[in-house]
């Protein structure tokens, strides 16, 4: 950003000028300390060519390119039924893809178990986070990655505790008491404690499910915010969501999905979060009925 452009404007209109604004503005910052990550800038973690995806007859996605980098904070949008969560099961290892490439790290890969995405360094937060609500929050943060101390692998509670504290702290998220059920946590919460488990537990990506989509705004703010942060530590993020707004917050890449294709690939430098918004409400498509409806008149 240069020096003469501030931060946070918004354009009000739709001069050259104003879009021009829109598009040197930063993603929102993060202001505390976090450690950052190396990163392999020419490799994309993940990389899918052509990819497309067949349910029997249905086809929920053709011809996907994506590209999700180290460092970036990848954004997927998309209608009810665009295929997101087809795209999200991809990566994710619930769903093979029937047409196309997906490469990780480097390497043609076909995930045949989520398991195999996770080893793989892909962590999936899922809307319904599957998190156990009765459970304190430092066993959630370690539930399957349990530590086990002395002859009779007995939990080490203390160390685990100290850990999850630490940790959340790092991501600067406040919550002095891990002993508290995760149920009792805000939705916001609940969010930054999966976010920083997988970030925790190595992964290398960070597909996020529509984090902010049951939250108010200002839960919402508190999610971006980690979403930046992951980033900011070397992860590549993947977010999905159907808010034009909250992912032009925090992203570095857009791409739209419509009806399984993709109407948008655009970094953030070639569009405004007007442009975004349109294209989310299908403003050709408006546009279009628009003409024909005047025409019809
Ligand atoms: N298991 C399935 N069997 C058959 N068709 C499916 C299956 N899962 C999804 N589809 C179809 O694939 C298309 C894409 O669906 P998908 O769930 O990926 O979209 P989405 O963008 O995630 O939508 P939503 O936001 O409503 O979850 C839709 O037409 C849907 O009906």
């Amino acid at each position: 950003m240069s020096a003469e452009e501030p931060a946070g404007r918004v354009p009000e209109d739709d001069t050259k000028a104003g879009r021009v604004a829109a598009r040197n503005e930063p993603r929102i910052e993060t202001t505390d300390p976090i450690e950052t990550t190396d990163t392999d800038e020419t490799t994309p973690v993940i990389q899918l060519e052509g990819v497309g995806k067949t349910y029997g007859t249905v086809r929920a996605l053709t011809g996907i390119d994506l590209e999700v980098r180290a460092g970036e904070v990848t954004c997927v949008l998309g209608d009810n039924g665009a295929g997101k969560s087809t795209l999200i099961k991809i990566m994710a290892g619930l769903h093979e893809h029937t047409t196309g490439t997906m490469t990780v790290s480097g390497k043609p890969r076909k995930f045949g178990s989520p398991r195999e995405a996770v080893e793989a360094g892909i962590a999936t937060v899922y809307q319904d986070l599957a998190l156990a609500p009765l459970m304190s929050v430092w066993r959630n943060f370690f539930l399957a990655n349990e530590i086990r101390k002395g002859p009779l692998k007995l939990l080490d509670a203390d160390r685990m505790k100290q850990i999850t504290r630490e940790e959340l702290a790092k991501m600067g998220i406040d919550l002095p008491d891990v002993d508290r059920p995760v149920g009792s946590l805000s939705g916001g919460q609940r969010q930054c404690v999966a976010i920083a488990r997988a970030i925790y537990f190595g992964a290398k990506v960070l597909i996020l499910d529509e984090p902010t989509a049951a939250l108010g705004v200002k839960q919402s703010g508190v999610v971006l915010k980690y979403v930046v942060r992951a980033a900011n530590s070397g992860l590549g993020v993947v977010f999905i969501t159907h808010n034009p707004h909250h992912a032009f917050l925090v992203g570095d890449h857009f791409v739209i999905l419509k009806l399984g294709e993709m109407a948008l690939d655009a970094a953030r430098g070639e569009i405004t979060v007007d442009q975004l918004t349109e294209q989310m409400a299908g403003g050709d498509e408006l546009a279009e009925l628009a003409h024909e409806m005047r025409d019809g008149s």
